[in-house]
Protein backbone atom coordinates (compact mmCIF):
# COMPACT_ATOMS: atom_id res chain seq x y z
CA UNK A 1 0.00 0.00 0.00
CA UNK A 2 1.15 3.63 -0.80
CA UNK A 3 2.03 5.55 1.97
CA UNK A 4 1.58 9.36 2.25
CA UNK A 5 5.50 11.19 1.42
CA UNK A 6 7.75 12.42 3.38
CA UNK A 7 9.71 15.10 3.49
CA UNK A 8 12.82 16.68 5.19
CA UNK A 9 13.78 20.31 5.71
CA UNK A 10 17.17 20.46 6.86
CA UNK A 11 18.64 24.85 7.36
CA UNK A 12 20.14 25.99 10.00
CA UNK A 13 17.79 29.13 9.52
CA UNK A 14 14.26 28.37 11.18
CA UNK A 15 13.12 31.12 9.35
CA UNK A 16 14.03 29.65 5.94
CA UNK A 17 12.49 26.33 7.33
CA UNK A 18 9.36 28.00 7.86
CA UNK A 19 8.71 29.89 4.70
CA UNK A 20 9.84 25.95 2.74
CA UNK A 21 7.40 24.32 5.25
CA UNK A 22 5.01 26.74 3.81
CA UNK A 23 5.68 26.74 0.33
CA UNK A 24 5.46 22.69 -0.09
CA UNK A 25 2.08 22.29 3.03
CA UNK A 26 -0.12 19.66 1.86
CA UNK A 27 2.71 17.53 -0.56
CA UNK A 28 3.55 15.26 2.50
CA UNK A 29 4.32 14.85 6.23
CA UNK A 30 7.31 17.35 7.07
CA UNK A 31 9.79 17.30 9.64
CA UNK A 32 12.77 19.01 9.82
CA UNK A 33 16.58 19.38 11.29
CA UNK A 34 18.20 22.38 11.99
CA UNK A 35 22.08 20.58 11.28
CA UNK A 36 24.12 18.41 9.50
CA UNK A 37 24.72 15.53 12.06
CA UNK A 38 20.97 15.30 13.53
CA UNK A 39 19.72 15.31 9.70
CA UNK A 40 21.50 12.49 8.45
CA UNK A 41 20.06 10.41 11.94
CA UNK A 42 17.04 11.32 10.96
CA UNK A 43 17.24 10.51 7.03
CA UNK A 44 18.58 7.09 8.42
CA UNK A 45 15.73 6.11 10.68
CA UNK A 46 12.77 7.63 8.59
CA UNK A 47 13.73 7.21 5.13
CA UNK A 48 12.03 10.76 3.65
CA UNK A 49 10.86 10.21 0.12
CA UNK A 50 12.26 13.63 -0.07
CA UNK A 51 15.23 16.03 1.43
CA UNK A 52 15.56 19.58 1.20
CA UNK A 53 18.91 20.73 2.15
CA UNK A 54 20.37 23.91 2.82
CA UNK A 55 23.96 23.46 0.98
CA UNK A 56 25.75 25.98 3.88
CA UNK A 57 24.98 24.86 7.39
CA UNK A 58 27.89 25.15 10.67
CA UNK A 59 29.33 21.91 11.20
CA UNK A 60 28.75 19.75 8.45
CA UNK A 61 27.36 21.29 5.43
CA UNK A 62 24.84 20.30 2.91
CA UNK A 63 27.10 18.83 0.90
CA UNK A 64 28.90 16.73 3.15
CA UNK A 65 25.30 15.41 4.47
CA UNK A 66 24.64 14.55 0.68
CA UNK A 67 27.72 12.77 0.10
CA UNK A 68 27.33 10.76 3.51
CA UNK A 69 23.78 10.19 2.47
CA UNK A 70 24.82 9.10 -1.39
CA UNK A 71 27.57 6.77 -0.04
CA UNK A 72 25.08 4.89 2.44
CA UNK A 73 23.28 2.36 0.35
CA UNK A 74 20.46 2.70 3.13
CA UNK A 75 19.19 6.27 2.33
CA UNK A 76 21.37 6.60 -1.53
CA UNK A 77 18.01 6.59 -3.35
CA UNK A 78 16.35 9.51 -1.03
CA UNK A 79 16.58 12.24 -3.98
CA UNK A 80 18.23 15.47 -2.46
CA UNK A 81 17.48 18.75 -3.71
CA UNK A 82 19.96 22.11 -2.64
CA UNK A 83 18.31 24.97 -1.33
CA UNK A 84 21.52 28.06 -1.19
CA UNK A 85 21.81 31.76 -2.07
CA UNK A 86 24.85 30.85 -3.75
CA UNK A 87 23.67 29.87 -7.07
CA UNK A 88 27.05 29.99 -9.09
CA UNK A 89 27.23 27.37 -11.43
CA UNK A 90 30.20 25.49 -9.63
CA UNK A 91 28.59 25.30 -6.61
CA UNK A 92 25.51 23.72 -8.58
CA UNK A 93 27.20 21.41 -10.86
CA UNK A 94 29.12 20.58 -7.38
CA UNK A 95 25.83 19.38 -6.05
CA UNK A 96 24.75 17.89 -8.51
CA UNK A 97 28.04 15.62 -9.32
CA UNK A 98 27.51 14.73 -5.53
CA UNK A 99 23.86 12.96 -6.66
CA UNK A 100 21.32 15.54 -5.99
CA UNK A 101 18.63 15.44 -7.85
CA UNK A 102 17.86 19.41 -8.27
CA UNK A 103 18.99 22.71 -7.49
CA UNK A 104 16.99 25.54 -6.08
CA UNK A 105 18.01 29.31 -5.39
CA UNK A 106 17.36 31.75 -2.37
CA UNK A 107 15.47 33.59 -2.04
CA UNK A 108 12.55 31.15 -1.77
CA UNK A 109 9.97 31.22 -4.61
CA UNK A 110 7.49 29.38 -3.21
CA UNK A 111 5.69 28.42 -6.20
CA UNK A 112 8.87 26.91 -7.55
CA UNK A 113 9.99 25.02 -4.49
CA UNK A 114 6.35 23.45 -4.90
CA UNK A 115 6.47 22.48 -8.65
CA UNK A 116 9.77 20.88 -8.19
CA UNK A 117 9.27 19.06 -5.10
CA UNK A 118 6.30 17.92 -6.35
CA UNK A 119 8.00 16.69 -9.81
CA UNK A 120 10.54 14.60 -7.58
CA UNK A 121 8.22 13.27 -5.06
CA UNK A 122 5.97 11.96 -7.96
CA UNK A 123 9.34 10.73 -9.78
CA UNK A 124 10.31 8.72 -6.16
CA UNK A 125 6.96 7.20 -5.38
CA UNK A 126 6.70 6.10 -8.89
CA UNK A 127 10.73 4.27 -8.72
CA UNK A 128 9.57 2.34 -5.28
CA UNK A 129 6.39 1.28 -7.18
CA UNK A 130 8.25 -0.20 -9.69
CA UNK A 131 10.98 -1.59 -7.37
CA UNK A 132 8.16 -3.12 -5.56
CA UNK A 133 6.90 -4.72 -8.55
CA UNK A 134 10.02 -5.79 -9.48
CA UNK A 135 10.48 -7.99 -6.32
CA UNK A 136 7.31 -8.73 -6.03
CA UNK A 137 5.79 -12.51 -7.43
CA UNK A 138 2.44 -10.98 -9.31
CA UNK A 139 0.60 -14.05 -8.31
CA UNK A 140 1.10 -14.49 -4.99
CA UNK A 141 2.40 -11.66 -3.82
CA UNK A 142 5.54 -12.87 -1.75
CA UNK A 143 9.14 -11.94 -2.42
CA UNK A 144 9.98 -13.40 -6.43
CA UNK A 145 13.12 -15.34 -6.94
CA UNK A 146 15.35 -11.99 -8.02
CA UNK A 147 14.12 -10.36 -4.31
CA UNK A 148 15.04 -13.97 -3.02
CA UNK A 149 18.50 -14.12 -4.34
CA UNK A 150 19.55 -10.76 -3.56
CA UNK A 151 18.39 -11.33 0.31
CA UNK A 152 20.66 -14.26 0.05
CA UNK A 153 23.33 -12.88 -0.76
CA UNK A 154 22.87 -9.95 1.32
CA UNK A 155 22.32 -12.39 4.55
CA UNK A 156 25.41 -14.57 3.12
CA UNK A 157 27.75 -11.37 3.63
CA UNK A 158 26.44 -10.85 7.08
CA UNK A 159 26.62 -14.78 8.45
CA UNK A 160 30.52 -14.70 6.71
CA UNK A 161 30.92 -10.87 8.88
CA UNK A 162 29.26 -11.84 11.99
CA UNK A 163 29.22 -15.83 12.38
CA UNK A 164 25.54 -15.71 12.76
CA UNK A 165 22.98 -18.64 12.42
CA UNK A 166 21.28 -18.93 8.96
CA UNK A 167 19.15 -21.47 7.78
CA UNK A 168 16.73 -21.66 4.99
CA UNK A 169 13.77 -23.80 4.20
CA UNK A 170 12.84 -25.29 0.65
CA UNK A 171 9.16 -26.84 0.20
CA UNK A 172 6.89 -28.18 -2.03
CA UNK A 173 3.61 -28.72 -2.86
CA UNK A 174 2.93 -32.48 -2.21
CA UNK A 175 1.06 -34.23 -5.68
CA UNK A 176 0.71 -30.44 -7.53
CA UNK A 177 0.76 -31.78 -10.79
CA UNK A 178 -2.30 -34.24 -10.16
CA UNK A 179 -4.24 -31.35 -8.36
CA UNK A 180 -4.02 -28.99 -11.89
CA UNK A 181 -5.02 -32.28 -13.57
CA UNK A 182 -7.63 -32.85 -10.97
CA UNK A 183 -8.85 -29.55 -10.41
CA UNK A 184 -7.61 -27.28 -13.01
CA UNK A 185 -4.61 -24.63 -13.43
CA UNK A 186 -7.17 -22.00 -12.29
CA UNK A 187 -8.03 -23.90 -8.80
CA UNK A 188 -4.20 -24.59 -8.93
CA UNK A 189 -3.41 -20.75 -8.86
CA UNK A 190 -6.15 -20.77 -5.95
CA UNK A 191 -4.34 -23.51 -4.11
CA UNK A 192 -0.53 -21.63 -4.50
CA UNK A 193 -2.02 -18.55 -3.02
CA UNK A 194 -3.78 -19.89 -0.37
CA UNK A 195 -0.39 -21.90 0.67
CA UNK A 196 1.61 -18.73 0.28
CA UNK A 197 -0.31 -16.97 2.17
CA UNK A 198 0.22 -19.43 5.14
CA UNK A 199 4.04 -19.28 4.74
CA UNK A 200 4.10 -15.70 4.63
CA UNK A 201 1.92 -16.30 7.69
CA UNK A 202 4.91 -17.95 8.90
CA UNK A 203 7.90 -16.06 8.41
CA UNK A 204 6.97 -13.82 11.76
CA UNK A 205 10.61 -12.25 12.37
CA UNK A 206 11.21 -9.12 10.23
CA UNK A 207 14.22 -10.35 8.78
CA UNK A 208 12.52 -13.54 7.66
CA UNK A 209 11.36 -13.45 3.81
CA UNK A 210 9.30 -15.89 2.14
CA UNK A 211 9.90 -15.91 -1.43
CA UNK A 212 7.88 -17.82 -4.48
CA UNK A 213 10.93 -20.03 -5.84
CA UNK A 214 9.16 -21.23 -9.00
CA UNK A 215 6.59 -23.09 -9.80
CA UNK A 216 5.18 -24.89 -6.73
CA UNK A 217 8.03 -24.01 -5.11
CA UNK A 218 8.79 -21.81 -2.00
CA UNK A 219 11.43 -20.51 -0.09
CA UNK A 220 11.87 -19.23 3.65
CA UNK A 221 14.77 -17.15 4.68
CA UNK A 222 15.82 -16.97 8.16
CA UNK A 223 18.36 -15.19 9.08
CA UNK A 224 20.03 -15.66 12.97
CA UNK A 225 17.95 -18.50 13.06
CA UNK A 226 19.44 -22.09 14.39
CA UNK A 227 19.27 -25.45 13.11
CA UNK A 228 16.48 -25.63 15.99
CA UNK A 229 14.90 -22.81 15.42
CA UNK A 230 14.52 -23.76 11.25
CA UNK A 231 12.92 -27.38 12.17
CA UNK A 232 10.24 -25.30 14.53
CA UNK A 233 9.77 -23.11 11.56
CA UNK A 234 9.19 -26.21 9.21
CA UNK A 235 6.92 -28.03 11.76
CA UNK A 236 4.55 -24.94 11.74
CA UNK A 237 4.78 -24.88 8.21
CA UNK A 238 3.68 -28.08 7.25
CA UNK A 239 0.41 -27.62 10.20
CA UNK A 240 -0.43 -24.13 8.92
CA UNK A 241 -0.97 -25.84 5.52
CA UNK A 242 -2.71 -28.93 6.66
CA UNK A 243 -5.16 -25.98 8.90
CA UNK A 244 -5.83 -24.75 5.72
CA UNK A 245 -7.74 -28.34 4.92
CA UNK A 246 -7.50 -27.80 0.82
CA UNK A 247 -9.13 -30.99 -0.04
CA UNK A 248 -6.91 -32.64 -2.63
CA UNK A 249 -9.16 -36.02 -4.00
CA UNK A 250 -5.69 -36.89 -6.31
CA UNK A 251 -3.60 -37.09 -2.90
CA UNK A 252 -3.55 -40.27 -0.71
CA UNK A 253 -3.84 -37.72 2.04
CA UNK A 254 -7.10 -36.19 0.81
CA UNK A 255 -5.97 -32.46 1.63
CA UNK A 256 -3.23 -30.06 0.42
CA UNK A 257 0.19 -30.69 2.35
CA UNK A 258 4.14 -29.88 1.62
CA UNK A 259 7.21 -30.96 1.83
CA UNK A 260 10.02 -29.71 3.46
CA UNK A 261 13.76 -29.82 3.35
CA UNK A 262 15.48 -27.50 5.61
CA UNK A 263 19.45 -26.89 6.28
CA UNK A 264 21.10 -24.12 8.56
CA UNK A 265 24.81 -22.90 8.82
CA UNK A 266 25.68 -22.68 12.22
CA UNK A 267 27.87 -23.99 14.75
CA UNK A 268 25.78 -27.51 15.33
CA UNK A 269 25.64 -28.01 11.61
CA UNK A 270 29.41 -27.60 10.87
CA UNK A 271 29.27 -24.19 9.44
CA UNK A 272 31.78 -22.71 11.75
CA UNK A 273 34.61 -25.44 11.29
CA UNK A 274 34.31 -24.78 7.48
CA UNK A 275 34.93 -21.03 8.41
CA UNK A 276 38.17 -22.19 10.67
CA UNK A 277 39.09 -24.43 7.83
CA UNK A 278 39.24 -21.32 5.48
CA UNK A 279 42.33 -19.94 7.47
CA UNK A 280 39.32 -17.10 9.17
CA UNK A 281 39.59 -15.82 5.82
CA UNK A 282 35.79 -15.90 4.26
CA UNK A 283 36.61 -15.27 0.78
CA UNK A 284 38.82 -18.79 0.80
CA UNK A 285 35.68 -20.24 1.93
CA UNK A 286 34.35 -23.79 0.21
CA UNK A 287 31.04 -23.43 0.88
CA UNK A 288 28.71 -20.59 -0.89
CA UNK A 289 24.72 -19.71 0.30
CA UNK A 290 23.85 -21.82 -3.29
CA UNK A 291 25.03 -24.73 -1.85
CA UNK A 292 23.29 -24.50 1.25
CA UNK A 293 20.16 -24.00 -1.01
CA UNK A 294 21.43 -27.64 -2.82
CA UNK A 295 21.57 -29.06 0.72
CA UNK A 296 18.00 -28.21 1.88
CA UNK A 297 17.22 -29.05 -1.42
CA UNK A 298 18.66 -32.81 -0.68
CA UNK A 299 16.84 -32.59 2.51
CA UNK A 300 13.70 -31.91 0.19
CA UNK A 301 14.30 -34.76 -1.65
CA UNK A 302 14.12 -36.71 1.44
CA UNK A 303 10.97 -35.87 3.12
CA UNK A 304 9.51 -36.47 -0.32
CA UNK A 305 10.79 -40.11 -0.14
CA UNK A 306 9.19 -40.68 3.12
CA UNK A 307 6.07 -40.14 2.02
CA UNK A 308 5.73 -36.11 2.07
CA UNK A 309 3.60 -34.26 4.40
CA UNK A 310 6.86 -33.75 6.50
CA UNK A 311 9.95 -31.99 6.85
CA UNK A 312 13.85 -33.43 7.50
CA UNK A 313 16.86 -32.12 7.99
CA UNK A 314 20.29 -32.15 6.69
CA UNK A 315 22.97 -31.27 7.53
CA UNK A 316 26.20 -29.57 6.05
CA UNK A 317 29.06 -32.33 6.20
CA UNK A 318 27.32 -35.19 7.05
CA UNK A 319 24.93 -35.23 4.12
CA UNK A 320 22.37 -37.52 5.85
CA UNK A 321 18.72 -36.24 6.30
CA UNK A 322 17.41 -36.42 9.85
CA UNK A 323 13.56 -36.25 10.17
CA UNK A 324 12.90 -33.14 12.31
CA UNK A 325 9.37 -33.00 13.99
CA UNK A 326 6.58 -35.67 14.14
CA UNK A 327 3.55 -34.59 12.02
CA UNK A 328 0.83 -35.79 13.68
CA UNK A 329 -2.23 -37.36 11.53
CA UNK A 330 -2.85 -37.75 8.15
CA UNK A 331 0.28 -39.40 7.38
N1 LIG B 1 -1.63 -23.92 -11.44
C1 LIG B 1 -0.31 -23.75 -11.46
N2 LIG B 1 0.49 -24.83 -11.55
C2 LIG B 1 1.82 -24.66 -11.57
C3 LIG B 1 2.39 -23.38 -11.48
N3 LIG B 1 3.74 -23.53 -11.49
C4 LIG B 1 4.00 -24.87 -11.57
N4 LIG B 1 2.84 -25.56 -11.62
C5 LIG B 1 2.63 -27.00 -11.75
O1 LIG B 1 3.16 -27.69 -10.63
C6 LIG B 1 3.33 -29.08 -11.00
C7 LIG B 1 4.59 -29.61 -10.36
O2 LIG B 1 4.65 -30.98 -10.62
P1 LIG B 1 5.84 -31.92 -10.12
O3 LIG B 1 7.13 -31.14 -10.17
O4 LIG B 1 5.75 -33.17 -10.93
O5 LIG B 1 5.59 -32.19 -8.61
P2 LIG B 1 4.33 -32.76 -7.83
O6 LIG B 1 3.25 -33.21 -8.74
O7 LIG B 1 3.94 -31.72 -6.83
O8 LIG B 1 4.90 -34.02 -7.11
P3 LIG B 1 5.77 -34.08 -5.78
O9 LIG B 1 6.51 -32.77 -5.68
O10 LIG B 1 6.68 -35.25 -5.98
O11 LIG B 1 4.84 -34.28 -4.64
C8 LIG B 1 3.39 -29.11 -12.52
O12 LIG B 1 2.20 -29.72 -13.00
C9 LIG B 1 3.36 -27.62 -12.92
O13 LIG B 1 2.68 -27.38 -14.12
C10 LIG B 1 1.51 -22.25 -11.42
O14 LIG B 1 1.92 -21.08 -11.34
N5 LIG B 1 0.17 -22.48 -11.39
Amino acid sequence: MEHAATILIVDDDVSAVRTLSKAIAGLGRIFFATQGDAAVELARDQKPDLILLDAEMPGISGFEVCRILKEDPSTSNIPVIFVTAHTETDREEEGLALGAVDFIGKPIRPAIVAARVKTHLYLKLAMDRLNRQAQTDGMTGLANRRALDQTIAREWQSVLRTQRAFSLLLLDIDFFKRYNDHYGHLMGDECLIAVARALAGCAERPMDLAARYGGEEFVIVLPETTRDGACQVATKIIESVRALNIPHAASELGIVTVSVGAASFDADSGGWSLLENASANPPGLKFSASELLCVADKALYAAKQAGRNSSRFEAIEARSAEKVGPVTGGN
